[in-house]
């Protein structure tokens, strides 16, 4: 059997200014697709989400309506771990900066911080964009004081005391890594957005607020509290405690650090991939090994965010359309990495396209067939019985292989295109040789060689789409004869024979199959 693999993944904690949006829920999708297909490589997985509820911004929230911030919190939470639920999202931790626990590791860490002389008092003076939590360059600002990211926001000026991280200290060291580490930022584009920030020279940051009541006090000085970001980026560490463990860092640390892969927007890279890293340096702790900063959804162009308020809402969308559909449209439908255009037109003819037309006719085409042709029987046949040349087999052999290499470099878009290749040389196979005919000259060899080879790409398929699409890959299993479920997250013996399943031809003679009924309707279009 192969080794198996410790993979820890995080989303971004997200802010609980507003209840999730379309763009929350795309990190998460991609979060938990890499989690199942980790684990379907037989690998052990944790994936963690949560919510960071500290700052002036939720301060600011909760008193706009009234509510104490953690009455806030915990209602906006609860939307975040619904919409979760809803949309088959498997976390194993949801990490809540305003856990108790949560305050002891921030503690800790900032003390190590703190007695390795990385913090001091001074002076902050510049604009500040509350949606950010970041002080912002007067370069980079919009006309009138408009925040880039918050462009219905004005940065407002700040001149207080702070407490500053030295991150100057560790431009070299940061360097270093960059260098060391091609694959440290992904994509390229903005491992060279971040090189090009720290070539500027690195300026200290401060990491505390006052006039701030919302977050933990500064344990040297309890006028202050601590910022947000310093205070969120460790929720990440927090999240790897078992519950019952004492908190503390080194319970913390012992089991899952370092994090393999940290899955943000590129919105808050820079806090990814240069603060959190020198923060890391600093408290000499090792550091993540992959940040993968992806690209905006936009409508009009614009990034769609919960300030601006020009989201689409994820719980509509899966009302409407279900989890498998949203889950598969945002994978496929978007180069994972680059912006993407939302639009509901698209939406509901790539569905039609590849789910119902090609994917989902195709299984029931070729089960009604089976039934006409066979009696119903699978074909008594085993992947043996094909030769070498087969158009299928040939695809289907080594397929596997792309589809986790596509899945490993996180470009899902091509993992799906790879697999629709397969899907669609299925149907051709169909069209080209006529098992119709073949089936009234008496050939039935042929015929059910056919209609074996198509059966099993679609299984290869249901498989290897199985973390984009676990119900539906589930109904098509269950519609070929297999008990196994996708959405069965521990280790057992099912899953040991599950891991083959990769390889194509693991449909058996006498499989037993079950009645064809579609697995995905056509949608209508929007009007
Ligand atoms: N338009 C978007 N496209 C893709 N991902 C997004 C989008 N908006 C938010 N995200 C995801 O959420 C993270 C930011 O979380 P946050 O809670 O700050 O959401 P937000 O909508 O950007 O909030 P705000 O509008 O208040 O800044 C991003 O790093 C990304 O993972
Ligand atoms: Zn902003």
């Amino acid at each position: 059997m192969k080794d198996r693999f410790k993979f820890a993944l995080t989303t971004p904690l997200y802010y609980v200014n507003d209840v999730p949006h379309i763009g929350s829920a795309y990190t998460t999708m991609v979060a938990d697709v890499i989690a199942r297909f980790q684990r379907l490589q037989g690998n052990s997985v944790l994936l963690i989400t949560g919510t960071d509820e500290h700052g002036q911004k939720i301060e600011r929230t909760a008193a706009e309506q009234g509510l104490e911030p953690q009455v806030h919190c915990d209602r906006i939470v609860a939307s975040f771990q619904s919409l979760w639920e809803k949309l088959n999202i498997q976390y194993d931790r949801f990490s809540r900066t305003t856990a108790v626990r949560h305050e002891a590791i921030v503690k800790e860490f900032f003390e190590r911080v703190w007695q390795k002389g990385d913090i001091y008092l001074d002076q902050q003076q510049g604009w500040y964009c509350v949606s950010c939590e970041e002080f912002k360059e007067e370069r980079d600002l919009l006309e009138g004081g408009f925040c880039p990211l918050h462009p219905n926001k004005q940065v407002e000026w700040r001149d207080e005391e702070n407490y500053f991280f030295k991150l100057s200290q560790y431009q070299t060291q940061l360097e270093t890594l960059y260098a060391q580490n091609l694959d440290f930022i992904q994509p390229e584009s903005r491992r060279n957005e971040v090189l090009n920030f720290v070539s500027q020279g690195l300026k200290d940051f401060s990491i505390s607020r006052v006039n701030l009541d919302w977050g933990f006090p500064l344990p040297s000085d309890p006028n202050h509290t601590i910022y947000v970001w310093f205070d969120a980026l460790l929720g990440y560490v927090t999240a790897l405690l078992e519950p019952e463990q004492e908190p503390t860092l080194a319970n913390a640390l012992s089991q899952w650090w370092p994090i393999n892969l940290h899955l943000i927007g590129k919105d808050i890279l820079r806090f990814h991939a240069v603060y959190w890293p020198a923060m890391l340096m600093s408290a000499e702790l090792p550091l993540p090994k992959r940040i993968f900063g992806h690209g905006f959804l936009t409508k009009d162009g614009k990034k769609m965010s919960k300030t601006l308020g020009n989201t689409v809402d994820p719980f509509a969308l899966v009302n409407k359309y279900s989890s498998d559909a949203v889950r598969y449209y945002f994978l496929k439908g978007i180069d994972f990495g680059k912006d993407g255009d939302f639009n509901e037109t698209r939406f509901v003819e790539l569905l039609n396209a590849d789910l119902a037309d090609n994917l989902g006719n195709l299984l029931n085409r070729t089960l009604g067939m089976l039934k006409k042709y066979c009696q119903s029987n699978g074909p008594q046949l085993t992947e043996a019985d094909l030769d070498l040349e087969h158009p299928l087999k040939k695809i289907g052999t080594g397929l596997s292989d792309r589809v986790f290499q596509a899945y490993e470099a996180l470009q899902f878009s091509q993992a799906c295109e790879e697999i629709f290749n397969l899907i669609r040389a299925s149907n051709k196979h169909i069209d080209e040789s006529a098992p119709w005919s073949l089936y009234k000259q008496g050939k039935q060899k042929e015929v059910e060689q056919i209609l074996y080879a198509v059966l099993e790409s679609v299984r290869l398929s249901a498989y290897l789409l199985s973390p984009i699409i676990p119900n539906l890959s589930n109904d098509i299993y269950q519609q070929l004869g297999f008990s196994f479920d996708f959405n069965h997250k521990t280790h057992n013996l099912a899953d040991d024979i599950l891991i083959h399943h990769s390889q194509w031809g693991k449909l058996t003679a006498n499989q037993n199959l079950s009645k064809a009924r579609p697995i995905f309707s056509k949608l209508e279009l929007p009007s």
